[in-house]
């Protein structure tokens, strides 16, 4: 039925004020009204359909893709839109494309380790677009190992310039997005050698295509890479590969804010820390983590919206089946994915402050927050796209069959978020980096240095060793001391089991290795914590609306308690909770979903996502899906014809064949 709102009687039972909820989503009431008028403006714009992506072949795929592109930057430039605004609409276009890398990457790398000289030769181009640029760090032989990379870049003190070559295979960059077709320049990382001397990898702007016929310039070998993960998806974006045959640029391309080559070939270092040389990944690091929410809140509102429609078992009396959304089992599935989405999104407000917060005092020289800053962002992006990836996949099975199909839009939200996990660091990679952090915190203690941050808790280390939960009842786990102690004296104590494990390797390298696994899980515990706590945090402010703090302090419940439950063999075997708090627990886990079951629909709602954003059908605001997932199955190509094509030239002599067999 057409214009009915299927999900109103699931509208009516929310006990909360769903408007105000979208302003605690949104962050403000100016970012709720900027985010609703441009996802409105992308999604009334036919221009920006994206509903027929899993159907379109490469290169149409990636055409439509530039297309977009172009339309998206004429209307921000013809509506005069600020920065705000203008990133606004790109996310909401919803699809992986060079911009994201230009804007993403490229300006940030620029910015964040250029020069003032540089910023001001280089920004004004970038920002009007007159150049295109990706950031091509990654090479066919090395992601991780940063300093690994292979690319040189030889200073050549006779013409003032630097030499830019790939010596081996896998010395080809590989994998950067945007470089593969559309890219004009790239900042490219490479080892400086001035005098024959190796300096370690630094950044350089380098052209790699004429500006006036696109064609790679000369000593440039420049490509895509090939076909990735799902259909539509990520093959938007043309990641590349890209070969340097002794390529000279001029030496003021190197981003000298780091470090500087003089005209005389000298290799001098500023005063800030070398690994500003990596201070776009952090930024990108940061972004991720608030993108995770948005990713999982999409799978969940799909999820959500679904189970309420969906109906299976137990009509007794005349009265319809279940809706699924009932069942306990599918509430213990769906709620604390929800709760994640809630988490993700506070957590990311706190490291956007974090990282915001460091640039203010790297400006001012006080690099002392900088390890605070990588350790947090590194697990913090680990810990919620790993768990996003997963959820996402989780809501498809919470769909059942027709979560399968592409009109349910979670395939391919899957195939588009999944390498997540891999880019930008590989998450258990990021991992170990936390790891290296926390340890390096608890060698510290006994000098009198104080932990800050989020490691502060390290400094009452002797205390949460001891701790012992004072839970009696279920209820005493809705006390946020209760739940911040227990998951405080958990990371603690797992840490300094590695710690005194460690210890034991005459070699603390190998000692490294050989413990990774306790290791990772020690990182994965302390970023569990930072996630409850900044939740706990969030909850300490002025939250107006009828019933949203109440609501939200569930969700901050069933967000620790679930991980409690999930990892109590952690909890238990490190003696912070006995297994009868454990059970306790989970008894406060059920009664919570409860109290959310009501509002479930009012709290994905409050992300105040269009159709045209969530593009499904299971997920449509209506919750009129078996008429739409019906007409939609009639417009695939295959249903073009009754008799499809190929039938004649094989089915036919077959069946023909298998006739004159039976006849035999
Ligand atoms: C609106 C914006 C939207 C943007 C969205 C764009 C999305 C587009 C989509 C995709 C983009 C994907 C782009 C990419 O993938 S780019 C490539 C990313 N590559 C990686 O992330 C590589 C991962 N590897 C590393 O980061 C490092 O190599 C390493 C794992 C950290 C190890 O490095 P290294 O061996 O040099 O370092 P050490 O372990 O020896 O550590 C040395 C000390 O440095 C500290 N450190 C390391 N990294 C950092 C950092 N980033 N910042 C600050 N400090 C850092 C480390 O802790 C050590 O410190 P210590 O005190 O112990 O000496
Ligand atoms: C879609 C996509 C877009 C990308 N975009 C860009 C881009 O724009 N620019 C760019 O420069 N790069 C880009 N990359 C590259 C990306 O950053 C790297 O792939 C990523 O950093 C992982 O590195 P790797 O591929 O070398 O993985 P590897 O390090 O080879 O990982 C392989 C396995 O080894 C494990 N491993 C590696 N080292 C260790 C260790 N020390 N301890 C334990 N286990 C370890 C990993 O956990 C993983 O399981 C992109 C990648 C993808 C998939």
């Amino acid at each position: 039925m057409e214009g009915v709102d299927h999900l109103a009687f699931e509208r009516n039972k929310a006990q909360f004020d769903v408007d105000a909820m979208k302003i605690v989503w949104a962050g403000s009431s100016h970012a709720l009204e900027v985010s609703d008028r441009m996802s409105r403006l992308v999604a009334s714009d036919p221009a920006f359909r994206k509903d027929n992506r899993a159907m379109l072949g490469r290169k149409e795929l990636f055409k439509n893709t530039l297309r977009k592109a172009a339309y998206a930057l004429k209307r921000i430039i013809e509506l005069r839109l600020s920065e705000e605004e203008a990133s606004m609409l790109r996310s909401f276009v919803d699809e992986p494309a060079f911009t994201d890398l230009h804007w993403g990457m490229f300006v940030p790398a620029i910015k964040g380790q250029g020069t003032e000289e540089q910023l001001k030769k280089w920004l004004p181009l970038a920002q009007k677009m007159q150049i295109i640029g990706c950031y091509a760090q990654t090479e066919l032989g090395h992601g991780s190992n940063v300093q690994g990379l292979e690319t040189t870049v030889t200073f050549d003190p006779k013409t003032d310039e630097f030499v830019i070559h790939s010596p081996t295979l896998t010395s080809s960059k590989w994998w950067p997005g945007g470089l593969g077709k559309i890219s004009t320049h790239a900042v490219v990382y490479g080892r400086l050698i001035t005098d024959g001397q190796d300096h370690g990898v630094h950044g350089f702007i380098v052209q790699l295509r004429s500006l006036d016929d696109h064609l790679p310039l000369p000593g440039i070998t420049v490509g895509d890479i090939g076909m990735k993960f799902g259909n539509g998806a990520y093959n938007t974006m043309d990641n590349g590969v890209l070969r340097f045959d002794h390529v000279r640029i001029p030496r003021d391309q190197m981003l000298m804010r780091v470090s500087r080559v003089t005209r005389e070939g000298k290799y001098v270092q500023s005063n800030v820390p070398r690994q500003l040389v990596y201070g776009t990944m952090v930024y990108v690091r940061q972004t991720i983590v608030s993108d995770a929410s948005t990713a999982l809140s999409r799978a969940v509102c799909i999820a959500t919206r679904y189970s309420a429609v969906r109906r299976q078992f137990g009509a007794t009396g005349g009265n319809p089946e279940s809706q699924v959304i009932d069942y306990k089992t599918q509430q213990a599935r769906l709620f604390p994915l929800l709760a994640s989405a809630y988490a993700f999104r506070f957590v990311g407000e706190w490291l956007k402050w974090l990282y915001t917060d460091v640039m203010t005092r790297l400006q001012a020289n006080d690099f002392s927050t900088l390890p605070e800053a990588h350790a947090c962002t590194a697990g913090l992006k680990s810990l919620t796209t790993s768990a996003t990836s997963d959820g996402i996949e989780e809501c498809r099975k919470l769909c059942g069959g027709h979560g399968y199909l592409c009109s349910s839009g979670l395939p391919e939200l899957f195939a588009v978020y999944v390498p997540t996990c891999t880019y930008e660091g590989d998450n258990i990679v990021l991992l170990l980096q936390v790891a290296r952090h926390l340890m390096k915190t608890i060698s510290q203690l006994g000098s009198g240095k104080k932990p800050v941050g989020t490691v502060a808790y390290m400094g009452r280390v002797e205390q949460l060793m001891e701790s012992r939960s004072d839970v009696q009842k279920a209820e005493d786990w809705l006390n946020p001391s209760a739940v911040l102690g227990a998951f405080e004296a958990r990371a603690a104590r797992k840490s300094v089991a590695c710690a005194k494990n460690l210890s034991k390797f005459s070699n603390p390298e190998e000692g490294f290795l050989e413990l990774s696994n306790d290791l990772v899980e020690a990182a994965r515990a302390h970023c569990q914590l930072i996630v409850v706590s900044k939740f706990i945090d969030k909850l300490q402010q002025d939250i107006p609306g009828k019933g949203v703090k109440q609501l939200l302090e569930v969700l901050c419940s069933i967000y620790a308690l679930f991980h409690l439950h999930k990892h109590l063999g952690d909890f238990l075997s490190t003696g912070c909770i006995t297994s009868k708090q454990g059970s306790l627990a989970n008894d406060q886990l059920r009664s919570l979903y409860s109290q959310v079951r009501p509002n479930a629909i009012g709290l994905v709602d409050a992300f105040n996502y269009t159709d045209h954003y969530l593009s499904s059908i299971l997920g449509r605001y209506d919750g009129n899906v078996y008429p739409k997932l019906y007409e939609e199955a009639w417009k695939d190509p295959l249903n073009d014809s009754v008799i499809p094509d190929g039938f004649q030239e094989y089915i036919r002599p077959m069946l023909k064949q298998q006739l004159r067999n039976a006849r035999l």
